[in-house]
């Protein structure tokens, strides 16, 4: 029977991109189950990415049983002429003045590139954790295309042909997203741990 694993997120939009990039391949049997809980966990005020990833997946082991595999994920959007912020704090700022408020923060700047980061903090069923990071270049803009999800309207990868990630389909996105980056290290992992149990 294959292992299970659980998702800790309250985002739907997340759970929907990470359930298409974990899904097997046409074919192939899937080696886990994965499922959805949300908890509401802290998410530390840390500058480092991996700190606060590491904190999220930990307080999601202590909610679940003992030997329960486990992941979160955090995702920052990291402006380059704010050296890095607003980070894993973007969140905050989006509920507070939305995408035009974060294209606002740059107007006084030439420089409007940006990094989004996507770091995956898994729990293997022994208590171990793992920390998997997926990163894409890009820069803001004025918003375009589906106000969906987060800040996808603002934000034009590099290497996206000029669109916006909300002017993308699906699975174009997830062929450049930083999320797709730190997800295939997690799949590449999780296959090389499939003989010896998740
Ligand atoms: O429960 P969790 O998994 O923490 O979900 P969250 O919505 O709180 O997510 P984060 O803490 O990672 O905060 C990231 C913010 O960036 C947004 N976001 C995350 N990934 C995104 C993506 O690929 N494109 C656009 N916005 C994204 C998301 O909606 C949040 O507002
Ligand atoms: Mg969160």
């Amino acid at each position: 029977m294959a292992s299970k694993i659980v998702f800790v997120t309250g985002n739907v939009n997340k759970l929907k991109e990470v359930r298409m990039l974990l899904a097997p391949a046409e074919g192939q049997v899937p080696a886990f189950e994965l499922t959805n809980i949300d908890f509401d966990l802290d998410e530390l005020q840390d500058s480092s990415l991996e700190n606060i990833a590491r904190h999220k997946v930990s307080q999601a082991q202590e909610k679940l049983a003992k030997g329960t595999a486990v992941f979160v994920e955090d995702t920052a959007l990291c402006f380059d002429s704010y050296n890095g912020l607003p980070g894993a704090y973007v969140k905050w700022f989006l509920k507070s003045v939305g995408p035009e408020g974060l294209v606002r923060m740059l107007a006084g700047f030439d420089n409007k590139k940006a990094e989004a980061v996507t770091t995956v903090a898994f729990a293997d069923s022994n208590g171990q954790i793992h920390v998997f990071q997926g990163k894409t270049q890009g820069k803001v803009v004025d918003p375009r295309g589906s106000r969906e999800f987060g800040w996808d309207c603002i934000f034009e990868p590099e290497e996206g042909a000029g669109k916006t990630y909300a002017e993308m389909e699906k699975k174009d996105k997830n062929q450049i997203s930083q999320r797709s980056r730190a997800f295939a290290l997690l799949s590449k992992h999780l296959n090389g741990a499939s003989n010896s149990g998740v």
